[in-house]
């Protein structure tokens, strides 16, 4: 429904697709949503580490929120759509239909989620080769990248799906081309988790080296052969069936999408800084660090040259703003981990019980419990002895360690809602330390960060934003739209109608800054005697410390896969 200043103009829709929801907000020229709508997404685990979801599901979903925000205004008004998604592999035959991913043969779960992490084997032969790609994801491949999947589709499903697939999309690129008929990838996705040069394009090597031949001898037509940059005008627009089921006029600019992370790296990273007293107003952009805080988090820092930070993804050449080389840190789970220790936890229906009766969500109600208990001392130091390792996923960044598991240290015998308070906020902190970690990383690789911008689900928990400030010593800033990946979205709309130059005209006119968190600087000590702590209770024996109490437990060379 429509909502807020409604001033006429110039609108655009863009249409988020994160692993738990799709929503779509209607955009004005300022970057102000005047519209949103959500709706959770099925996922499906049929194994452990097998994660799936449907391609139809999700169109269906992106139908009934772009319908919903539209909804009351002239569409007339509607100049362009963008799309995000997370980087998942979606499969379809040669007629363009679905394909199963599974053993079952059900071809409704036609997609490999970027969690998913079956490819174990696959990802450690890849990166066995030590191809020269691999010094453009950080020097190591991610399990949850796509060459790993696509192979282990070729090893494990070859009759039921390798032998019969057409196109190999990421998800971003599904979602363009289900707009527009137009099969050409955009370079953001094709260049992060694909291993796509912007510069030199396919390295058929690599290809043959994998055992994935078969995409040179079709030059590339089921990965992608026409590649465009990010917020690029695709085909004709809107066609007239995709216009129908997203309530939208035909023909309007539809353009080549990004990634999630990507998407929240433009609402975010361009906005006017002034008047705030930032350390970053007045120097260059790339002192800013975007930080995308969902299921996962994604730490998007940018540079004008190329800079190569073990462990950390990239450098990618405009992947995310033209011109500009990305580095992307991560970890897999940080949104999905919280959600994990304490639905987990025995004292979680007291906890759902007590919020619903106060009408809060659990984490504002823990938020308040935590303030409840903490009595005159600092927050922080309710967890002096409870720490927690937070790979329960792996780690993504900075080392790169699919294997690594996650830990607690600490525990009691009681069970009430205070430790699950505790074992919340020892959650919260150990990943944000998780983020120091990256930036000390990007930092050592070069980069030269003094400012955090947040988003994502995560950054409406106001207990994460300010442990990201105290513990990384950054002030944080947090977006006029809470929704910013969906302002990244309609920039990329923005563009492809042609209304502004270039992306980075669309992101200083359409970001903007709401609040600034600075770190409270007399938990510095608390926060650094904790990381010091809760590193030497966690690392192998032969790891070593560097100077700043970092732990490298991987001492003598790169990370392995
Ligand atoms: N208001 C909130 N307070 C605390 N945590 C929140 C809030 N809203 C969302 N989250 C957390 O953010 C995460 C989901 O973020 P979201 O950006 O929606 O994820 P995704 O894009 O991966 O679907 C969940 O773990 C959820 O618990
Ligand atoms: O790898 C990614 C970005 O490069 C994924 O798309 C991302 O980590 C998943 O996003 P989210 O946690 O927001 O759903």
């Amino acid at each position: 429904m429509l909502g807020g200043d409604q001033e006429p103009g110039n609108y655009y829709v863009g249409v988020d697709v994160g692993t738990g929801s799709v929503r779509a907000a209607l955009v004005d020229q300022r970057g102000i949503l005047l519209a949103f709508a959500d709706q959770p997404i099925n996922q499906w685990e049929p194994q452990f580490n097998h994660h799936e979801q449907s391609s139809e599901d999700i169109w269906a979903a992106c139908c009934v929120v772009t319908k919903q925000v539209v909804q009351g205004i002239d569409v007339n008004q509607i100049r362009g759509l963008g799309f995000d998604a997370t980087c998942s592999l979606v499969v379809l035959d040669k007629q363009f239909r679905p394909l199963p991913v599974n053993h079952e043969g059900d071809a409704h779960r036609n997609i490999i989620m970027w969690l998913d992490h079956r490819a174990v084997s696959q990802v450690r032969r890849i990166n066995e080769t030590k191809h020269s790609v691999l010094q453009f994801v950080g020097g190591v491949m991610s399990v949850e990248m796509q060459a790993p999947k696509l192979l282990w589709l070729k090893e494990n499903l070859r009759e039921t799906c390798w032998d019969k697939a057409g196109h190999f999309f990421d998800l971003p690129d599904f979602l363009s081309w289900k707009a527009t008929g137009v099969t050409a990838r955009s370079l953001c996705s094709l260049v992060c988790k694909w291993t796509y040069s912007a510069e030199k394009g396919w390295d058929d090597s690599f290809w043959k080296m994998i055992g994935l031949e078969d995409f040179v001898a079709d030059n590339y037509n089921k990965i992608g052969n026409q590649v465009l940059p990010p917020g690029a005008s695709l085909g004709n627009g809107l066609t007239p069936e995709a216009a129908k089921d997203l309530g939208l006029p035909a023909g309007i600019a539809v353009a080549a999408s990004l990634i999630d992370a990507h998407a929240g790296g433009l609402g975010v990273i361009g906005a006017d800084v002034r008047g705030y007293g930032l350390a970053c107003e007045g120097q260059p952009v790339t002192s800013r660090l975007a930080v995308i805080c969902g299921t996962s988090s994604c730490h998007m820092g940018i540079s004008k040259d190329p800079i190569f930070v073990p462990g950390v993804w990239g450098p990618y050449f405009s992947a995310m703003v033209p011109g500009f080389w990305l580095n992307e840190g991560g970890q897999s789970v940080t949104g999905k981990l919280i959600d994990h220790m304490v639905q987990g936890h025995a004292a979680f229906p007291e906890l759902q019980a007590k919020a619903t009766a106060r009408c809060q969500s659990v984490y504002a109600y823990l938020n308040s419990h935590l303030d409840l208990i903490k009595k005159a001392q600092p927050v922080g130091f309710l967890t002096v002895d409870l720490h927690v390792w937070p790979d329960f996923h792996g780690n993504r960044s900075p080392l790169a360690d699919l294997t690594l598991k996650g830990m607690v240290t600490g525990l009691k015998l009681s069970q009430d809602l205070d430790d699950l308070a505790i074992l919340y906020l020892a959650t919260v902190q150990a990943i944000a330390f998780g983020t120091r970690l990256i930036i000390e990383a990007m930092e050592a690789g070069g980069h030269s960060i003094s400012t955090l911008f947040l988003c994502g689900g995560l950054s409406k928990n106001p207990l994460f934003v300010q442990m990201h400030a105290d513990i990384t010593g950054m002030p944080v800033v947090l977006s006029q739209e809470v929704e910013s990946v969906l302002v990244g979205a309609a920039i990329l709309g923005a563009c492809a109608s042609g209304d502004f130059a270039s992306v980075q005209e669309a992101m200083a006119r359409m970001s903007k800054v709401g609040k600034v968190v600075f770190p409270r600087l007399e938990d510095k000590s608390l926060h650094q005697n904790s990381f010091l702590r809760t590193s030497f209770q966690t690392i192998p024996e032969s790891a070593e410390t560097c100077s700043t109490g970092i732990i490298n437990p991987h001492p003598t060379s790169a990370p392995p896969a």
